[in-house]
């Protein structure tokens, strides 16, 4: 389970000369919300309004100011083993010198885990992904959408309780994008594994989760969270033209609006 507590973050810079002679940005004002062990949690929030900034916090590489995060119970200090993040740069994120094996390998190696054992978690997660056969490949000969699958399969690899995934879809086409987010939600059925979603896309977060979370601009809070009432079964076709789809998105819609425009609203989705 992963609890955010009054979650609080001022960055402090030298800059213009205030009375301490530092400008201060609080970027996160108060954030609280949790993401039940098995779960799979959206979070979209307007632009620049500390999504970055908030997932730095939960993965332990930024000190938050005030508040906290637990992950399954303790609290995050610094980088925990339970956690694997996914990122929008696969580009960025994958050696291109490695081969696809040894990609996925590096984060078992870190936890030195026996030589057998990295082995077999290789192939399940490449198998898991759909790109058994590719160990081999380096990431420069694969297309955008397989680069993204073998970033998958390294955080799935690590057996993480809890999946973090920053925007991991943003830079790849509509097709490969609806089959990745299919991946997700298969590998998420298939593993238990709790999942943070984090996504501009509002129709995205909507399909994915099974609860949405909506951030204010900054300095920020929770502005509004739903759940997601559909079948656990969905498919690109028939969930999204579900009317309670369109309901769902039209609510999420609303409340980033207002989100941008600062206001709080309390209304629920009509069914
Ligand atoms: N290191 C820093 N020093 C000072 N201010 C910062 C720093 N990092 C971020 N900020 C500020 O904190 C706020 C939130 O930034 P953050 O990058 O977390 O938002 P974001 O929601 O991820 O943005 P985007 O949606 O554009 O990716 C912004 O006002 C930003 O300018």
């Amino acid at each position: 389970m992963l609890e955010v507590q009054g979650l609080r973050k001022v960055y402090k810079s030298a800059g213009r000369s205030g009375r301490s002679g530092q400008r201060e940005v609080e970027a996160l004002r108060d954030l609280t919300f949790t993401v039940d062990t098995g779960e799979l949690v959206c979070l979209v929030g307007p632009s620049g309004c500390g999504k970055t900034t908030l997932l730095r916090c939960i993965a332990g590489l930024l000190e938050p100011s005030g508040g906290k995060v637990s992950l399954d119970g303790r609290e995050v200090n610094g980088p925990s083993p339970g956690l694997a993040m996914v990122f929008q740069e696969y580009g960025r994120s994958l050696f291109p010198w490695m081969s696809v094996r040894d990609n996925v390998e590096l984060p078992l190696r870190q936890k030195k885990l026996p030589r057998e054992r990295r082995v077999e978690l290789v192939e399940q997660a490449l198998e898991a992904v759909g790109l058994a056969g590719t160990e081999s490949a380096f990431p420069w000969q694969l297309s955008g959408g397989m680069q993204q699958r073998v970033a998958i399969a390294r955080a799935v690899a690590y057996e993480p309780s809890t999946l973090l995934m920053d925007e991991p879809f943003a830079a790849v086409d509509a097709q490969t994008r609806a089959d990745l987010e299919d991946l997700v939600r298969a590998l998420w059925q298939r593993l238990g594994v709790t999942v943070l979603f984090i996504t501009h896309d509002i129709d995205e977060a909507v399909y994915l989760g099974q609860r949405v979370v909506m951030l204010s601009s900054s300095p920020t809070v929770v502005q509004d969270e739903v759940t997601v009432d559909l079948p656990a079964d969905r498919d690109q076709l028939h969930t999204r033209a579900d009317p309670r789809f369109t309901a769902l998105r039209t609510h999420v819609y609303e409340q980033i609006q207002a989100a941008k425009l600062g206001a709080v609203s309390q209304a629920a989705p009509r069914s």
